[in-house]
């Protein structure tokens, strides 16, 4: 059987289904500070020593700022027909508020343009980590001011776009900017604080509401948010091992999705919060009620729980499965956990619209040779995953597209340049483009899937 065929079931999916890459500012862009744009907290993360694997930071990254056009031609000769990616915050709003920088507005203008002209439709994500230091400085997401700041931000880019861009997400995983960046430090800002983490979650889920009403305002019809979902098996029968995967699931996967459905927190919050979780009255919580018209689903792996009272807020943790595969990240190859975190959003929020928004692996990869990339465990794992989510269509799930995680090895967070999730190649020195064989049996089975093949 040909090694790149995308041997998937041959049920097609709904028409006008999106396939695509995904990406965000900070990560493949480089020239932070061009053209008047102002730095990010990733800037000044990155730029802290320690911080970053290797010390490496965006400055260059992909070098996207200045190859974006080279770009949108790969995205076309992948067959994509979406691409999702963020705008950085500061390119805007230098300070965050106030003064609007013209060349940064440009910039994303011109991306869109030439997306829209090969037939790609962009899915821009408003908020994807990289916060103006600016107003960092002045609180950040733990400020009160903050939902203020994100919906007046977001309206520049809906009254700008808005006639070109049909598909927007406000924040791009809530969960991790509040616990990589709040409580366990390894993102940006950097901080450690138990009684910040949940401000600075209800902060998120209030700029969530207030730049979907800032949406609805301006006639935007198709907004969503971007969620981190790992679902949680408990490691045995056990009583403790029950409670904990609860703990972890509320933790993961429910501390943001119902506020935004339900108005309500997940009542195990408190617990692992317990004296550091705020009271709210009904109306604070209710004012959180924020449907988004789809969601996007970040979905990676899964975790088998265990009780554990001295991983700390949440009292388990994730014990590995050493008897299956697992990515460069450490994390357990486990298609089926697509499928069931799709059949649980379906079940438990009423059957929305979803985007598979970020899927993908990061493996060692081996060098080319010949102008080929043989990325064998990537093409196995884009294989399984694609049919995890042709599962969970043909049980019913309204899901509307896949972006694959992601179009261009990139800067990966505190891991710099060391894990490489692309579908194409990004040389590190001179950045040249090289689609490895991944890209070509996502191209293949995008054209199989869409009956062209
Ligand atoms: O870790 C892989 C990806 N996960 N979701 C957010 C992205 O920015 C990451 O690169």
């Amino acid at each position: 059987m040909n090694e790149q065929a995308p041997e998937m079931p041959t049920d097609s999916p709904p028409s006008g289904f999106l396939w695509g890459a995904a990406t965000s500012s900070y990560q493949i862009e480089g020239s932070p500070l061009a053209d008047g744009a102002g730095p990010s907290i990733w800037h000044r993360f990155a730029h802290t020593p320690g911080r970053v694997l290797n010390g490496d930071t965006g400055d260059i990254a992909c070098d996207h700022y200045r190859r974006w056009r080279e770009d949108v031609t790969l995205m076309a000769s992948l067959g994509l027909n979406a691409y999702r990616f963020s705008v950085a915050w500061g390119r805007i709003l230098p300070e965050g508020t106030g003064r609007v920088n013209q060349p940064g507005l440009d910039f994303y203008r011109h991306l869109v343009d030439a997306l829209l002209e090969q037939g790609i439709e962009p899915m821009l994500t408003l908020y994807h980590w990289d916060l103006p230091e600016a107003l960092d400085a002045r609180g950040g997401w733990a400020s009160d001011a903050s939902p203020g700041w994100f919906a007046d931000y977001a309206r520049i880019l809906y009254r700008a776009l808005g006639d070109r861009v049909r598909l927007w997400i406000t924040l791009n995983e809530p969960w991790v900017i509040t616990a990589g960046g709040y409580l366990f430090g390894d993102l940006a800002p950097g901080h450690r604080s138990q009684s910040e983490t949940p401000i600075v979650a209800h902060n998120l889920l209030r700029a969530h509401a207030a730049a979907l009403a800032s949406g609805r305002a301006e006639g935007i019809e198709r907004i969503g948010l971007a969620v981190n979902l790992e679902p949680q098996y408990p490691a045995s029968p056990l009583a403790d091992d029950i409670a904990a995967t609860a703990r972890r699931d509320a933790f993961i996967n429910r501390w943001f999705l119902d506020p935004v459905f339900f108005g309500r927190y997940p009542a195990e919050m408190e617990a692992i919060f317990g004296t550091a979780w705020p009271e709210y009255s009904a109306s604070e919580l209710d004012a959180l009620r924020a449907p988004p018209d789809f969601i996007g689903v970040n979905y990676y792996s899964r975790s088998v729980v265990r009780a554990d009272p001295t991983e700390q807020p949440v009292g388990a943790r994730r014990v590995r499965q050493d008897a299956r595969p697992h990515t460069a990240m450490d994390w357990e190859v486990y298609p089926q956990g697509l499928t069931h975190i799709l059949a649980w959003i379906q079940g438990r929020y009423g059957n929305p619209p979803v985007y598979i928004t970020e899927n993908g692996a990061a493996f060692d990869d081996p060098p080319p040779v010949a102008g080929r990339l043989h990325d064998r465990q990537r093409v196995a794992y884009l294989r399984s995953h694609l049919r995890a989510a042709s599962r969970a269509l043909r049980r019913g799930v309204d899901l509307r597209g896949y972006f694959a995680w992601s179009l261009l090895d990139n800067f990966e967070w505190s891991y710099g340049y060391a894990k490489r999730f692309g579908l194409v190649r990004v040389d590190p020195v001179d950045r040249q483009r090289l689609i490895k064989d991944s890209g070509r049996f996502y191209r293949d089975a995008i054209r199989r899937y869409e009956g062209r093949a």
